[in-house]
C-alpha cells in the first residue's frame, strides 16, 4: 500500500532545481528523507503538503491526487510539523493541542466531549498532561516537540509529515521522541515521514529510506538495503566504514573527499 506517491516533480527556487523526483511513501510505515544539507528534503515535503506548488508532476496522497482534496479534507489527512525552530505560540500546552481540531471546526464551533476525549488521547499517549496548563514557550526543547506531535495526533491523520523532529535535542530526547513516533505507527497505524539527519537514527527506527541529493532522488530503499560504504560516499561524499550488528548498520565516518565533487 502506498501513502505518498510523486511523479515527476520539477520545481525551480532561485537556483535550486528539484529534478524528476518519482517517490513512493509506504502507508503505515516510517520513512525517512535523508541526504545532504539544501538537497531539497525540506522542500518535497513543502509540495507533498501543498505548502509550495511544484512546476510539473504530481503528488497523490492515498491514489488521489493532492489537488482534488479540499483544504480540510487534506487537513484531515496528513499534519506536518515543520522545523521548531518556526513556531513558539503564546498558548498554553492544552491550547496547542487543540489546534488540532481546527479541521472538524467551523469558525465559533465549541469544542465538544469528543474533541476533549481526541485531545486527551493525544496527551496521554505522548505523556504531556502534566504540562497542559503551562505556557508552551516555557517547555524545553523535548517537552515543546512532544506538545506538537500530541497536536498532530489531535488532528487524527493517517499521516504525519515532520521536518527534522530530533534538532536541537540531545541525544536521550532525541531517541525519546524516535520511539514516541515508532509507538504512534506501530500501534496507531499513522504512516510517519520525517526529514532526518542521524543516519542510524533512520536506519535504527525507519522501514524506509529516501536518500536526496542536489535536487534529485538518489536511492530508496530498506535502511539495511541501501546503507553502505558506496551510499555515504554517493550521497555525502565522505569516506566511511559501515559495519553491521545483525541487520543493523553501524556508520564510523573517516574523512570528506573531494570537495569539488560535493555538488
Ligand atoms: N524560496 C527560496 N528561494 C531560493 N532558494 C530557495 C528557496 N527555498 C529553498 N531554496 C533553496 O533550495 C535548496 C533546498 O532547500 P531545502 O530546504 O529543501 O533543503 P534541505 O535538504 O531540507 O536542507 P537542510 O538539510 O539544510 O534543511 C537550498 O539550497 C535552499 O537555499
Amino acid at each position: 500500500m502506498t501513502a505518498i506517491q510523486t511523479e515527476h516533480l520539477e520545481l525551480h527556487v532561485g537556483s535550486f532545481q528539484l529534478h524528476d523526483i518519482s517517490v513512493s511513501i509506504p502507508a503505515e510505515k516510517v520513512t525517512a528523507i535523508v541526504g545532504p544539507n539544501g538537497s531539497g528534503k525540506s522542500t518535497l515535503l513543502k509540495i507533498i503538503t501543498q505548502l509550495l506548488h511544484a512546476d510539473k508532476g504530481k503528488v497523490l496522497i492515498n491514489n488521489k491526487p493532492v489537488k482534488e482534496y479540499k483544504t480540510i479534507e487534506l487537513a484531515q489527512t496528513l499534519a506536518m510539523l515543520t522545523q521548531s525552530k518556526h513556531s513558539l505560540p503564546e498558548l498554553t500546552v492544552r491550547e496547542l493541542i487543540t489546534y488540532g481540531r481546527s479541521p472538524y471546526k467551523r469558525l465559533f464551533d465549541r469544542i465538544t466531549s469528543d474533541d476533549t476525549s481526541i485531545i486527551d488521547w493525544a496527551m496521554e499517549v505522548t505523556s504531556t498532561k502534566k504540562h497542559e496548563n503551562r505556557m508552551f514557550h516555557t517547555l524545553s526543547g523535548g517537552e515543546q516537540q512532544k506538545a506538537r506531535i500530541a497536536m498532530a495526533l489531535a488532528q487524527q491523520t493517517t499521516i504525519i509529515l515532520l521536518d527534522e523532529p530530533t534538532t536541537f535535542l540531545d541525544i536521550a530526547h532525541q531517541l525519546d521522541v524516535m520511539e514516541m513516533l515508532q509507538k504512534i505507527n506501530q500501534e496507531f497505524k499513522i504512516t510517519i515521514v520525517m526529514v532526518l539527519h542521524d543516519l542510524q537514527q533512520a536506519a535504527s527506527y525507519c522501514d524506509y529510506l529516501i536518500a536526496m541529493k542536489n535536487g534529485k532522488v538518489m536511492v530508496t530503499g530498506k535502511p539495511n538495503e541501501i546503507l553502505s560504504s558506496h551510499f555515504l560516499e554517493d550521497v555525502y561524499n565522505i569516506e566511511a566504514k559501515v559495519t553491521f550488528v545483525d541487520t543493523y548498520p553501524i556508520i564510523i565516518p573517516i574523512k570528506t573527499l573531494n570537495n569539488n565533487r560535493r555538488n
